[in-house]
């Protein structure tokens, strides 16, 4: 710890002693003791407190004159120690610092990215900053030095003031962002498998349905502007397209990350009343408790339901945990924070009796998240305990008759499958006696292999199952019902996976199913757990009999796009099987519901707004909407859905989204610690303990880098074009929108399949106009880089049998 630091921290635990002393002083501690021996009929109660009261009243002033005292002395010693901070980075150039705000009002007035930008032209790619009086932090801009700093130092940086309590403060810290040491290795190797290249294709069905859904609405919605356009009303067909997007990603969560639909209660915000009935209770408890400023517990009563109940005021929560969480743009008790970290348990305690408006709907955002996560808990939890009571095996751990659980790795029988253990139930049996995973159906009889659902006969994901003669992705083709995977032919209409034969020549049954690279003997038992009785299929865990636990896998790259899939929906199993290497310790509630969290909130908030600016910037440039429409049009036509093949197949439309990442990166910087040792950063001698701040936006935006730094040209992100290497090829990470090294974000691929997905399906049907007002787009830098007042559109449909009752506008 530093001198400064230790001086604060001292700081921080004297003015906690004394304002706890002053909101709760000995002498009211011990009223209720003095009360109960005056309760004696000579003296009536109240007599007895205005004398109590009377005789320590003189004490509780002086008390607080103390404290009042004591905290003016350290606030002053802590002001006078402030050029220590200064000193240590006295040699690194910088905008100036006034006395006590630091750079704050420029920051302020500007905005965090540019004016991180402004500095980086004027001191060169490392400079200096002040945040409020005493928090300093050096700011590094360059592509390269930055991913040098990724690779070398691993520990983020909490930045703002945080004002919470428990239990927020303790998910705050235990998330995977902030995540340290081992802790951090655990969380991320916990996370990881749900990432993996496989388990992305399993999440693509799923994406693509959550698009679609919001296709049909945005369709509606042109329908009414064609409508309005003859009834001369112009606000008919208007969207606010970032509330859309928001919804969107928000149910790509749900369904991929928990298997439930997020917003349950409809685009309309009205719930079916079953939803409402149990979501009711728990929205109750999160609203009172917030407007009481009260915390709620970790393990809440919140309902499945209340999970998947909230639909629009969970979107609005996701927004205000953002906006309102930034110091900037937040509360003014953290504003005052950063000026006065000294004293941050004092605002923290005035803030939850006293709270302003932002401070009032960050916490209403912040209960609703936390029982939305504790609902998702618990739901996961309750299936797990229905399942385990159905999977109970038979006496010879083989196969559990009618419709129930696998055992022993062997399927059910009777033609139902079991997927991960569990019987599948609630209607989510395959039909026909054909495998189901994760009570995805599989129809017709058809096999799903590693949690990929084949529905229709058609569909596979990542090479794996393929039914009726339908293709394979991954550029595998299948033919003659004969599925194909990783290049290997499957005979004889039999599936193979992984380039493994089935066995016999019988892939599973019937030629249906074959799981992960286990073939299927004589229609019956795959190995490792992949059952097949009666020629039924059925997916890895199935078995009773466990397989050996493997390894975490190690927190690199590379691994996690090798990892094997993870069924949709199965998020929570990953965390809650996580465990400590060295002493088996699983991870404990706060520490769960912190992840839960985390994946809602980063999952949710970046994707949303990324996708909000491609869609601006294509409206904004004809030329970029031209070039786009065509590659999906040839690509997909108007109809048909993506496969993993086609995303393959749509690099220009990778490449819009790229540069509207680059223009706007909705992370528009990170951070990383500096260690127990000094460290060179450009040339610069950093010391120990320092804050770095890596300024994604400045360097997306350096024009040494980047020609025409500030105009929207997709071409550069096109191997095929010759603005390609002008920064692509020769700059690596000049691009750099997911992070650097160690940290970069672990949900870079599952962003940007469903970017190109919802692209993909948006313009497939749609084009959008900017109404009057949407250039500039009007932006908020807080925790991330945001639409301020979203991106109002009047969409327009691009084939007119897509418009209910009316003529669409062919483009
Ligand atoms: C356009 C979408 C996204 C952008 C621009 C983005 C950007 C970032 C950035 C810049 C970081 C910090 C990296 C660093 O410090 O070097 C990060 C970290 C992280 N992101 Fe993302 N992200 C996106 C989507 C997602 C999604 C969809 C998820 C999860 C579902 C996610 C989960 C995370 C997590 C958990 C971390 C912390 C990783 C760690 O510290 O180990 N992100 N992201």
């Amino acid at each position: 710890m530093t001198g400064a630091t230790a001086v604060a921290a001292a700081v921080a635990t004297a003015a906690a002693t004394a304002a706890e002393a002053v909101l709760n002083p000995p002498a009211l501690q011990s009223v209720p003791a003095l009360i109960t021996p005056v309760a004696s009929p000579s003296l009536p109660p109240l007599g007895a407190i205005m004398i109590m009261t009377s005789s320590w009243l003189p004490s509780l002033w002086a008390l607080l004159g103390y404290c009042l005292l004591a905290l003016v002395l350290v606030e002053l010693f802590v002001i006078l120690a402030e050029p220590f901070q200064r000193w240590r980075l006295r040699h690194i150039p910088g905008p100036p610092a006034l006395p006590l705000v630091g750079c704050i009002p420029q920051i302020m007035r500007l905005g965090g990215p540019e004016f991180f930008k402004t500095c980086y032209e004027k001191y060169g790619p490392v400079f200096r900053i002040a945040l409020g009086r005493s928090n300093w932090a050096v700011v590094v801009a360059d592509a390269d030095l930055m991913r040098q700093l990724g690779f070398k130092l691993r520990d983020h940086v909490f930045v703002e003031p945080n004002l919470m309590r428990s239990p927020f403060l303790e998910i705050d810290l235990a998330g995977l962002f902030l995540a340290r040491d081992d802790y951090w290795r655990l969380v991320r190797s916990a996370w990881q498998p749900a990432f993996s290249a496989a388990s992305l294709s399993g999440y693509l069905p799923r994406m693509v349905d959550c698009a679609d859904q919001m296709v049909d609405r945005l369709l509606l919605r042109a329908s009414e502007s064609g409508r309005a356009a003859a009834a001369a009303t112009a606000a008919a067909g208007r969207v606010d397209i970032y509330k859309e997007l928001g919804q969107m990603t928000l149910e790509v969560v749900g369904s991929t990350a928990y298997g439930v639909d997020l917003l349950a209660s409809g685009s309309n915000g009205a719930a079916p009343d079953e939803v409402k009935k149990s979501a009711a209770p728990a929205a109750a408890a999160a609203s009172s408790t917030a407007d009481a400023g009260e915390q709620p517990a970790v393990k809440s009563n919140a309902t499945a339901n209340a999970a998947g109940g909230c639909g629009r005021e969970l979107v609005k929560a996701c927004g205000d945990f953002f906006r309102c969480g930034s110091a900037f743009h937040g509360s003014r008790y953290a504003q005052a924070a950063m000026l006065f970290p000294e004293l941050r348990p004092l605002l923290s305690w005035m803030a939850h009796t006293l709270p302003d408006t932002p401070f009032r709907k960050l916490m209403k955002a912040r209960t609703r998240l936390l029982d939305t996560c504790l609902g998702l808990i618990q739901e996961w939890e309750a299936k797990q305990q229905q399942q385990e009571q159905m999977q109970k095996p038979n006496a010879n751990g083989h196969a559990a008759a009618n419709c129930h659980a696998a055992a022993n790795g062997h399927a059910a029988a009777n033609g139902h499958a079991a997927v991960n253990g569990q019987a599948a139930a609630n209607g989510h049996a395959a039909a026909n006696g054909h495998a189901a995973v994760d009570g995805h159906a599989a129809a017709n009889g058809h096999a799903a292999a590693n949690g990929h659902a084949a529905a229709n006969g058609h569909a596979a994901a990542n090479g794996h199952a393929a039914a009726n003669g339908h293709a394979a992705a991954n550029g595998h083709a299948a033919a003659n019902g004969h599925a194909a995977v990783n290049g290997h032919a499957a005979a004889n209409g039999h599936a193979a996976a992984n380039g493994h034969a089935a066995a016999n020549g019988h892939a599973a049954a019937n030629g249906h199913a074959a799981a992960n690279g286990h073939a299927a003997a004589n229609g019956h038992a795959a190995a490792n757990g992949h059952a097949a009785a009666n020629g039924l299929a059925v997916h890895a865990v199935a078995a009773a009999e466990p397989a050996p636990p493997q390894p975490p896998p190690p927190a690199d790259d590379t691994s996690a796009g090798r990892a094997p899939a993870v069924d949709p929906g199965s998020f929570l199993g990953l965390i809650l099987s996580a465990r400590n290497k060295a002493t088996g310790e699983a991870l404990n509630d706060h520490q769960v519901a912190s992840q839960v969290q985390t994946f809602i909130l980063a999952g949710y908030e970046t994707s949303t707004n990324a996708l909000t600016f491609t869609v601006h910037n294509i409206a904004r440039h004809p030329e970029v909407e031209r070039r786009l429409l065509a590659e999906i049009d040839e690509v997909l036509g108007p109809d048909r859905t993506p496969t993993e093949a086609d995303l393959a197949r749509l690099p220009y439309t990778e490449a819009v989204y790229n540069e509207a990442l680059r223009l706007y990166p909705p992370a528009y910087g990170t951070t990383r610690l500096v260690g127990s040792e000094p460290m060179l950063v450009g040339g610069y001698q950093v010391p120990p303990g320092t804050s770095l701040i890596l300024s994604i936006y400045a360097a997306h935006h350096d024009p040494r880098v980047w020609p025409r730094a500030e105009e929207f040209i997709p071409e550069r992100f096109l191997p095929s074009s010759p603005l390609y290497p002008e920064v692509c090829a020769r700059v690596p990470n000049a691009h750099a929108p997911f992070g650097y090294g160690i940290r970069y974000c672990i949900g870079m691929k599952f962003a940007i399949q469903e970017a190109k997905v919802a692209l993909a399906r948006l313009y497939q049907r749609l084009r959008f106009e900017l109404e009057p007002g949407q250039v500039p787009l009007a932006t908020a830098a807080a925790l991330t880089l945001a639409p301020r007042d979203g991106l109002w559109v009047r969409p327009v449909a691009r084939h007119h049998h897509l418009l209910r009752g009316q003529q669409g506008n062919q483009a």
